[in-house]
């Protein structure tokens, strides 16, 4: 992927199993953002290609990707402020799930459900915290019915107790089946839930495999230059 004559990301390649949980570790501005940002069709790369399940992403935009199943979190929360908790998760599966107005709008409310937000559904997203607004991100994704699950730095941001309570979530999703990608910098929140670890590094993999393994790979700290939890 260039911007101008900036390459920020290149000749990445990998592939992620059904069920797996993947995670995406980086020093800033490695590229993880615009990986995730390719993957879901908001860039479009110089070249390369992608598939889920065997079929073809090429040439498809975000909205045909979130179809697809390619559900995505932001790392700043970007919720409709002026809307209710509900009617957000209610746009994001009427838009991005493809099922009929019933079937979604139980979606919808299934994602509030799983999420913990049912008791706020009334309550303007605005008037959220930072915990609820991360909530309420991971519900829109939720909400459209996706077979892959983005994360970026969902955890940034929270305190200790809530990071527990949102790593309990992401866990209860992947038991579910979901496969899912966790770019974070909060790496004993990561641990806990990923089966795999990649590390990048402007704009290239530079270490992938066993999350401990990868940790203690040399060119990883080098790339760090002095620990992941400090960087954080
Ligand atoms: N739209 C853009 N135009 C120009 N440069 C960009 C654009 N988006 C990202 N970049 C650059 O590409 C590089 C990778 O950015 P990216 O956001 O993907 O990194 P990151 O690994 O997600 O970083 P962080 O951990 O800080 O979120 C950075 O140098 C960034 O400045």
């Amino acid at each position: 992927m260039r911007f101008g004559a900036f390459q920020a990301v290149k000749d990445v390649s990998f592939s992620l199993a059904e069920g797996e949980a993947l995670g995406i570790v980086g020093p800033n501005g490695a590229g993880k953002t615009t990986l995730f940002s390719l993957i879901a069709g908001s860039l479009t790369p110089s070249a390369g290609s992608i598939s889920l399940a065997s079929e073809s992403l090429v040439g498809k935009d975000a909205a045909a990707r979130c179809l697809a199943g390619i559900g995505r979190t932001h790392q700043v929360p970007r919720p409709f402020l002026g809307m209710t908790v509900f009617e957000n998760a209610l746009v994001a599966a009427q838009h991005g799930s493809g099922l009929p107005a019933g079937a979604a709008e139980r979606g919808a409310a299934e994602a509030l459900t799983r999420t913990g937000l049912s008791a706020l559904a009334n309550r303007p997203a605005a008037a959220l915290g930072l915990l609820d607004r991360k909530r309420l991100e991971l519900a829109r994704a939720l909400a459209t019915a996706p077979r892959v699950l983005l994360l970026d730095e969902i955890g940034g941001g929270l305190t200790e107790a809530e990071l527990i309570t949102l790593v309990g979530l992401i866990s209860e999703l992947k038991a579910d089946g979901l496969s899912i990608i966790w770019i974070e910098h909060i790496l004993h929140a990561l641990l806990k839930v990923i089966d795999r670890l990649i590390c990048m590094s402007v704009g290239e993999i530079i270490a992938e495999g066993d999350p401990q393994a990868v940790m203690r790979d040399p060119s990883v700290m080098a790339a760090y230059l002095g620990g992941i939890e400090e960087h954080a």
